[in-house]
């Protein structure tokens, strides 16, 4: 029986979207309306393997197979890159008129076309940070085309709403970060949302179907952008974060050997959390669509495996150091790679000619004073307040930093509002009022609060300054403050000259056990930030550490850091995506399913369907015959409670067992008794009870037959 979501997919998978009222802003564009979608150079046939699984035959899109004698690599490849936002900056031209784009360069989806081989062209396909009236929508399409080969997606205001609004950030987002939706009022703190005034409909964090439909109908939208500019024979597409986690399904049903990869920059959350989500199978299988499927850390990974096994009974194997999931036929390779930074641009930042002045303010600023920074998105899960309190904690415990250390928090603004964030903003508000009271005096501000917006340059000087970083996030996907500041303290060779850089480089960090990026930093003292007095006691620790220590961890971390960049990662990711549609146009793939229990087919070339009546005519003509039948899911259906074999299940044994150019064997992982007791009615009938391990039955020798073990007890085990 289809459930509810299933219906609702497959009525958007065929355009109904009535639901949602009507759909598609004025930038809606049909295929090829660029003018340079290329012709497919591979012929496809259809076909369907309906008959095979007994579904429904009715879905003209997921039944195409495509012939396999097929180009290897060729060049003209490109790089789709998809993401929920474009990797552009978008102003509102000062007179009004228009807009003006600029590049994005502090976006990592930029900085990864670094590691993307230089032949290979890059196209983003996402959204726009801005609001575009409709009336505009065309033209900005087309200027962003054009000029930056990136390709809107425009999303009505009221599905962008239950999309983003609702289900990313109410439900996805707290949910990865592992926040139960237990109480009525939601999370709503966002770190880039693009309006505030527009609250979604959904009234609290709860599963709302309404939003999920959202979902998979904003997915839908960025699908057909994507379809708009791919050529599926050339192109690979690489689909970003939890934002479009419903996309690989329906670039799959369109185009089954297309190759897809898929990065999750959040975390993924343990099984037990996980499962709690009600489209928990949709979303699993939706990705299991995808060639690769990437995570910053080995627990995210481990933690998807586990969803795929319990939730699915999907094993992972691990062939030569490559983790994969054989998905009906296909192999769905999993890449752990955390992503790094992009190395020239902080190095650029750091040789801006005002920033050595910013540096030298600072410096005299906090002159005596050591400097503890946290540099942070004021979300509900970065753990500022427990850093406050930790360093509260240091200043009431170790009394000899009262005066002199300095906790500088910079807190970025976000644009998204809700009551959480209001509460936890006047929870931070009232700690630092409370510390900076009782430890403050004249000259001296225990908390520096900043929270406005923050430039490169300014960030980076607060870097160069800080005497450790303090990274207390509850939960975090990656992370990047660590690997800025690591970079910012070393500095480069074009400062060496420069007053801002004496001494031996050094760097200290305290980071939260919960964020991507601490398994990477071996020499940072790790906490678990709701330990407030263990938190406490390694910020003293960091910062009372002996230069020579600071020092060798400082170096230990710039060599990780310097060579683990964003280009390595993407090239890595890309290499590995190669790796994992290798064969894939040497495969014949069949699509199946409704929504998303869509899931594409792949087979050797050389397999070919069963045909019942070649079938009976090869069995009439054969003068031996060994047949071996599997128990469950054959013999007794999967799903029903008693296992016994039915009376007519026993009789068509018998009668295969009583021809004598038949051997017979039950092979399954049930054990023996059971299995004796049941067939004891089938004399000529062989076993293989538990895998195997105990056998009984007939056999045959130089091509005779030998008689079955029978004792007076009964069944014989051979290996008993
Ligand atoms: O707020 P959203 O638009 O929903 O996006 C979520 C966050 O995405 C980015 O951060 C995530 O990716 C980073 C790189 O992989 C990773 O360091 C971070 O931990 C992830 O949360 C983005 O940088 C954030 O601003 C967004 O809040």
């Amino acid at each position: 029986m289809m459930s509810r979501s299933y219906t609702n997919l497959l009525d958007l998978a065929e355009g109904n979207f009535a639901a949602l009222g009507p759909a598609g802003g004025g930038a809606r564009r049909r295929s090829g309306s660029f003018g340079m979608k290329r012709m497919s150079r591979v012929m496809t046939v259809p076909g369907t393997l309906s008959e095979l699984d007994g579904e429904d035959e009715s879905e003209p899109a997921a039944t195409n197979s495509v012939a396999s004698d097929v180009p290897s690599s060729v060049s003209g490849e490109r790089l789709l890159v998809v993401s929920n936002q474009l990797p552009i900056v978008a102003r509102r031209r000062p007179d009004g008129r228009g807009w003006s784009f600029s590049w994005d360069d502090d976006s990592l989806l930029l900085q990864l076309r670094d590691g993307i081989p230089d032949e290979m062209e890059v196209l983003f396909v996402g959204g726009v940070r801005a609001d575009i009236p409709l009336a505009e929508q065309d033209e900005v399409s087309q200027a962003l085309y054009d000029r930056f080969r990136c390709v809107a997606v425009f999303l009505p205001e009221s599905l962008h709403d239950r999309f983003y609004h609702s289900f990313c950030k109410r439900q996805l987002w707290p949910l990865f970060h592992y926040m139960l939706p237990f109480a009525s009022s939601a999370p709503t703190a966002t770190s880039s949302s693009s309006s505030s005034s527009s609250a979604p409909p959904a009234g609290n964090g709860r599963f709302d179907r309404g939003s999920w439909e959202a979902y998979v109908l904003a997915n839908k939208f960025f699908f057909e952008k994507v379809v708009e500019v791919i050529n599926p024979e050339d192109d690979y597409v690489w689909v970003h974060d939890y934002h479009l986690m419903a996309l690989p399904t329906f670039l799959r049903r369109r185009f089954n050997r297309l190759r897809i990869g898929f990065f999750l920059h959040s975390p993924f959350p343990s099984s037990e959390i996980y499962r709690t989500l009600p489209v928990r199978e949709e979303i699993l299988k939706a990705l299991l669509n995808c060639d690769l499927i990437g995570f910053h850390t080995f627990d995210y990974a481990r933690h998807f495996l586990s969803c795929c096994s319990r939730m699915l009974g999907i094993e992972y194997q691990s062939k030569r150091g490559y983790i994969g999931l054989e998905y009906f036929g296909r192999t769905v390779g999993i890449k752990i790679m955390p992503v790094g930074i992009h190395m020239d641009q902080l190095q650029a930042v750091l040789c801006l000619p005002d920033r050595q002045w910013r540096v030298s303010e600072l410096q005299q600023q906090f002159e005596g004073k050591t400097v503890l920074l946290g540099v942070d998105d004021m979300d509900i899960f970065k753990g500022i307040n427990l850093k406050l309190l930790a360093f509260e904690n240091m200043l009431r415990t170790h009394p000899k930093w009262q005066g002199r250390a300095v906790l500088v928090q910079i807190a970025k603004p976000v644009r998204g509002k809700g009551k959480d964030l209001e509460a936890i903003e006047a929870e931070i508000r009232e700690s630092y009022n409370r510390i900076n009271g009782e430890f403050g005096r004249s000259g001296y501000s225990p908390v520096v609060f900043i929270d406005r917006d923050v430039s490169s340059v300014e960030k980076s000087a607060y870097y160069t300054i800080a005497e450790c970083v303090v990274v207390t996030a509850v939960r975090d996907g990656m992370n990047l403050t660590p690997y800025e500041y690591i970079v910012c303290r070393q500095g480069t060779p074009r400062l060496e000259s420069s007053s801002e850089v004496t001494g031996p480089k050094k760097s200290m960090l305290v980071v939260s056990e919960f964020i991507g990026c601490s398994p990477s930093l071996s020499g940072a003292i790790r906490v678990n930030p709701w330990n407030v007095e263990a938190t406490a006691e390694a910020m003293n620790e960091a910062i009372s550490m002996s230069d020579q220590e600071k020092q060798l961890r400082h170096e230990k971390h710039y060599r990780y850091v310097s060579t683990h960049d964003v280009a390595y990662w993407s090239k890595s990711f890309i290499q590995d995506l190669e790796r994992a549609c290798k064969d894939h146009f040497r495969r014949t793939c069949w699509g199946i399913g409704l929504g998303f229990g869509f899931r594409v087919v792949a087979l050797d070339p050389h397999f070919t369907k069963l045909n019942m009546d070649s079938i009976v005519m090869a069995y009439e003509r054969s003068e031996s015959r060994a047949i071996f039948l599997d128990y469950d899911g054959t013999l007794v259906p999967q799903t029903s409670i008693n296992k016994t074999p039915s009376a007519e299940v026993l009789r068509i044994i018998n009668t295969l067992c009583s021809d004598e150019r038949n051997i017979v064997f039950i092979v399954s992982g049930r054990g023996r008794d059971k299995l004796g007791e049941w067939f004891s009615s089938c004399p000529k009938l062989g076993i293989a009870a538990e895998h195997g391990y105990f056998l009984s039955g007939v056999g045959m020798m130089s091509g005779k037959r030998v008689p079955r073990l029978q004792t007076s007890d009964g069944w014989k085990w051979l290996n008993q």
